[in-house]
């Protein structure tokens, strides 16, 4: 953990700073916000989940309210001088964001095209522009991308072009909104050290947007925490506040970083073991490409009701791939799929979306409607519901995910965590026999992690088979068995308990222990644990 570095400048004030979207019912987001950012530190900014980070963000530079319908009172100044005063796009030059869906930033089709797009706004020279996108993806580690087409690139080295094209602003402050939420877990800790070693180079603020503070501990000298109520509720060292504020934490619904909180393992908590061995799902000999690009080879896998399945790997690994092949979305080129005996392909379109519900790795994927409400009744009328019926299951589907307060929000309004929410909730309108997921806590603050993690589980204790692709490794502790996908092949199918046994392959397949085994490391006893 960093040391703080004594009185310094400040980069950003704000004062008295309050904000409000208009369809809130004039429901003030901000309350009167007071607090500074330094220059040359680095700052987290946590809260629960739909508690205003990404909109504060938006704030700062400038964005906002005038791209919204909001209002807002009170000052923000950017190295002493009123945002007001700053030429439209001046301030987005000077504080660059990469947002937590980094495809949304994307303008152009070639990684080489979006970082000159960023320079020839900034008006830099022509002769300038190859030798500083060079080095721009020199810092980012992604060398010889120039001419890859951004949107298949894996979600990790999305990310990091998102970084390149930001560091290209040279930015006094650089704002990241959740930057690690979709990257495998080597990548996250690959992605933190970078930020450090850009940081500790070019000597520029950050504020990082995180619900899991862990990895970033290293570089971070501040943390602020954004209340429910609107309020800064704590400005703070990560150590003083860790230690001397767990209560309100965790009240707040924040991960504590999991060496200073006592939660026990998600192991202990939701591995109930399985009720039944009636097989639902089997696939033999898959295989699948994506053009010329094998994907996945020759994949086998069988799938129990009441069974849990996480599904991990590296970025790119070919997990979402098979997720689709499984739901249908997508027909092999090679082997067989079947579900409850018959094959995939041979089921009806209504009988089969009727027995397995499917959520999409980007909840927007998902979203046909023009608010939360209808989203969720939207498969119920298609189904001929009466609307009292309707009615309850979504208001119950909208208390279970703290959405309530959504109800007549646009799906596309809402925060990341509560798009996450709606997503999961709008397949649980009904009771399939089989639930896959595609990284359904990205996104989630701790309490309502652990919400959706119980209701999960409830259903899987209903006989439900449920399968998770997912980058958490406590989550695939918690898991009956565990599927690692390396380069498209499985490399381990198994208990999760005879997983970590298996160091070299964690490691190749870009993969970490979980929490539990992480904190006894550091107390010398992780052989006693798996051996
Ligand atoms: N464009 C918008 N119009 C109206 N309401 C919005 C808009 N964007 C966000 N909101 C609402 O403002 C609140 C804060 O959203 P925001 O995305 O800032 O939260 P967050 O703390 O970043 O959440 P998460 O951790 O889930 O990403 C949420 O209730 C959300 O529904
Ligand atoms: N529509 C597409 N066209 C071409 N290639 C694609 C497409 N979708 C995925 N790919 C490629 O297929 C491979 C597997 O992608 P997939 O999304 O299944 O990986 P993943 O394991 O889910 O990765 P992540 O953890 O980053 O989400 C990647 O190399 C990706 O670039």
């Amino acid at each position: 953990m960093k040391v703080l570095k004594g009185r310094q400048k400040p980069i950003i004030e704000v004062c008295n700073f309050s904000f409000s979207y208009e369809d809130i019912d004039e429901q003030r987001l901000f309350d009167r916000l007071d607090f500074k950012l330094n220059q040359n530190e680095v700052t987290l900014l946590m809260g629960a989940s739909g508690s205003g980070k990404s909109s504060l963000a938006l704030c700062l530079n400038g964005l906002y309210p005038e791209a919204v319908e909001g209002t807002s009172s009170g000052d923000i100044f950017f190295l002493g001088r009123h945002i007001q005063e700053y030429e439209t796009g001046e301030l987005t030059q000077e504080i660059g964001i990469v947002f937590q869906d980094p495809e949304s930033q994307f303008c152009m089709i070639t990684v080489e095209d979006e970082l000159a797009f960023t320079l020839e706004n900034r008006k830099i020279p022509a002769s300038d522009i190859r030798s500083r996108i060079e080095s721009a993806l020199r810092a980012v580690g992604m060398e010889g991308f120039n001419q890859h087409n951004i949107h298949e690139l894996s979600g990790g080295q999305k990310q990091k072009i998102a970084l390149a094209a930001v560091l290209l602003l040279e930015p006094g402050l650089l704002i990241l909104d959740e930057p690690t939420a979709n990257l495998d877990p080597i990548s996250s800790l690959d992605f933190v050290k970078l930020v450090e070693e850009i940081q500790e180079e070019q000597k520029m603020s950050v504020l990082i947007i995180e619900h899991q503070a862990e990895e970033w501990l290293r570089l971070i000298e501040r943390v602020l925490v954004l209340g429910r109520d609107g309020k800064l509720l704590a400005d703070d060292t990560p150590d003083r506040l860790f230690s001397e504020q767990k209560q309100l934490l965790e009240q707040e619904g924040v991960f504590l970083p999991g060496e200073y909180s006592s939660t026990p393992a998600f192991r202990e908590k939701w591995n109930w073991g399985m009720q039944s061995r009636e097989n639902v799902l089997s696939v033999r000999d898959l295989s699948f490409s994506h053009g010329k690009q094998s994907v996945l080879k020759n994949v086998n896998m069988d799938v129990h009701g009441g069974e849990f399945i996480a599904v991990a790997g590296e970025n790119g690994a070919g997990k979402s791939t098979l997720l689709q092949l499984l739901a249908g979305l997508l027909e092999p080129e090679k082997g067989d799929i079947s579900m409850f005996d018959h094959p995939l392909g041979k089921w009806q379109e209504n009988d089969l979306r009727k027995r397995m519900g499917f959520v999409f790795q980007n909840p927007e994927h998902q979203f046909i409607t023009d608010t939360v409400y209808e989203e969720l009744t939207f498969g119920m009328k298609l189904n001929g519901y009466a609307e009292e019926e309707m009615k309850n299951i979504a208001g119950g589907l909208m208390e279970q995910f703290h959405l309530k307060e959504c109800r007549n929000s646009n799906p596309f309004a809402l925060s990341g965590g509560q798009k996450r929410r709606l997503s999961v909730a709008t397949v649980l309108d009904e009771t399939p026999d089989i639930l896959l997921f595609d990284e359904p806590t990205f996104g989630q603050d701790a309490a309502t992690t652990a919400e959706l993690m119980d209701y999960v589980m409830g259903l899987k204790a209903k006989g439900m088979a449920i399968i998770f692709v997912t980058h958490d490794m406590n989550i695939v502790d918690a898991a009956d068995h565990a599927v690692i996908l390396k380069q498209g092949e499985v490399a381990f199918s198994g208990p999760p308990n005879s997983l970590w046994k298996e160091e070299r392959l964690l490691h190749e397949a870009r993969l970490r222990l979980p929490a539990r085994f992480r904190k006894r490391r550091r107390e010398g006893e992780i052989y006693d644990l798996i051996h």
